[in-house]
């Protein structure tokens, strides 16, 4: 899971949560919490590739290992290392990206997700259908993240598409618009508690 340093994430979703630039973060760090939590409960092992140490000391009793993104700046370098990293420790198994901006996610739907690949390279589009929320490898593969703008078309080219039904997985929020959507689904317990104390979604 990639996290980008916290002075500049998610800056479509700024103003969402009161509170200026330490209300952004908190609200920020609420929907890490809760995806990565959604995470471990899912899948045997969870690496968090992240930029700030905010960040880590957030995570610490999570049950993610936090790793610090090195060498090349980015979204798809930060998820080659960690990949890499992954695939060092067993060559066997499946490695994947999952986006930690996914706070109505639970745990069944990721493993759902994991489960319909069955081995082979897939990924899950967001809810407009155009990026990703998650890119598995196929078994032993590699895992050539092709993230960005267009994303969802640039895996399908060689990827099949694995959880369409799930909603809470495929609802990343960028902007306040789709935290109220996520909100609609069931917010996980963090975030549901900055959205409680802004009193409002968006
Ligand atoms: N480690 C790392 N993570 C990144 C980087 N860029 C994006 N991410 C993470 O990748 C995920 C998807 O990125 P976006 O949905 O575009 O989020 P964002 O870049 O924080 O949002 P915007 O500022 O609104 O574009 C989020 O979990 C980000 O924190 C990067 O350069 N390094
Ligand atoms: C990085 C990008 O995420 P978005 O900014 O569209 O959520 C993508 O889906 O490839």
């Amino acid at each position: 899971m990639p996290v980008k340093h916290l002075d500049r994430a998610k800056s479509r979703l700024r103003g969402a949560a009161p509170g200026g630039a330490a209300g952004h973060r908190d609200l920020v760090l609420a929907v890490v919490r809760d995806t990565v939590a959604a995470a471990v409960a899912a899948v045997r092992a969870v690496l968090v590739v992240c930029e700030d140490a905010r960040v880590v000391e957030a995570l610490r009793g999570s049950g993610a290992e936090c790793v610090d993104q090195p060498g090349l700046p980015g979204l798809n370098a930060a998820l080659a290392f960690g990949a890499d990293r992954l695939r060092a420790r067993d060559p066997a198994s499946v490695v994947g990206a999952l986006q930690a901006d996914l706070p109505a996610l639970v745990p069944a739907q990721l493993r759902a997700a994991v489960a319909e690949a069955a081995g082979r390279r897939a990924f899950t589009p967001d809810r407009p259908g155009t990026g990703t929320v998650l890119l598995l490898s196929a078994a032993g593969g590699g895992l050539d993240p092709r993230f960005g703008p267009g994303s969802a078309a640039a895996h399908g080219a060689d990827a099949i598409a694995v959880g369409l039904g799930s909603a809470a997985l495929r609802c990343d929020v960028d902007t306040a618009a789709d935290l109220a959507v996520a909100a609609a689904l069931g917010l996980g317990a963090h975030t549901a508690r900055r959205v409680r104390a802004a009193g409002r979604v968006g």
